[in-house]
């Protein structure tokens, strides 16, 4: 992977539309944003003001109607469906609200599945999901089910499945909402320990205002648009009271 210092994000004039006539809504009016590599950025905003339509189109799995998203300096709109698959699978990692894992299967398994997807063997896939579930101190509960697991320890393995490629970009979306404040920390803090550093960059959708701390940079959005970018937490708090 290629970075020469380049941003790991650059959106310029994105915008989307869903639906046409009467049911048309215009979900990104023109975003125009950064997020530097070795970065954690949070994007806040109202509920409905585009942050979910954002991140998916950075990660490539909504095409924008207008304007331009590099990711690494690669336009994945311009890539041919298969190639963009490719990319996706290779560098960008996701872990969302409902953690997403797959019941019947054990930890080991619904970690490896991304590299699975990805054309690994069996046998590495689920030697490197161990790895993964290491890092997120699940190394011990490999072969335990989801379900016996609490809602911290599953975000945790949603994690491990995030990262067991070794991805570039993690997008995640309000990845502590459905935990306790204290269990949301730890969250952040291990995705922040796995996803930051030279090539990388992370990004946090989120209401919870706990976490905030943790951002490197605060983008607030509304109506569609990124109105501005704090460069702390403690900036963007400051606005907040002002207001
Ligand atoms: N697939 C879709 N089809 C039609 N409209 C959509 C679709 N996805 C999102 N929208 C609309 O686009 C707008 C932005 O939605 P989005 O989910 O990006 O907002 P959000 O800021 O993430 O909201 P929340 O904080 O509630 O998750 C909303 O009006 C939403 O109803």
């Amino acid at each position: 992977m290629e970075t020469n210092g380049e941003n790991a994000v650059m959106c310029r004039g994105l915008k989307k539309v869903f639906g046409a006539g009467t049911a048309e809504v215009q979900a990104l009016r023109g975003v125009d944003l950064d997020v530097r590599q070795g970065e954690v950025m949070m994007l806040v905003g109202p509920s409905g003001c585009g942050k979910t339509t954002l991140i998916s189109t950075v990660a490539g799995v909504l095409d924008p109607s207008e304007g331009e998203c590099l990711v690494f300096g690669r336009n994945l709109n311009a890539l041919s469906d298969r190639k963009r698959t490719r990319y996706r699978g290779e560098h960008i990692g996701f872990v969302f609200q409902q953690f997403n894992l797959i019941g019947s299967l054990s930890l080991r398994e619904n970690v490896a599945i991304p590299l699975l997807l990805n054309g690994a063997g069996y046998g590495e896939a689920l030697r490197k999901a161990d790895e993964a579930l290491k890092k997120v101190e699940l190394g011990d509960r490999t072969d335990a089910r989801p379900a016996s697991l609490s809602g911290g320890q599953q975000q945790r393995v949603a994690i491990a499945r995030a990262i067991v490629h070794g991805p570039n970009l993690i997008v995640c979306d309000e990845p502590t909402s459905a935990l306790d404040h204290i269990t949301g920390q730890h969250v952040v803090e291990l995705l922040r320990s796995v996803a930051t550093g030279e090539g990388r960059a992370l990004i946090i959708v989120t209401h919870d205002s706990r976490i905030y701390r943790y951002a490197d940079r605060i983008a607030q959005m509304d109506d569609g648009r990124v109105q501005r970018v704090f460069n702390s937490h403690q900036e963007f708090l400051a606005s907040e009271r002002v207001q």
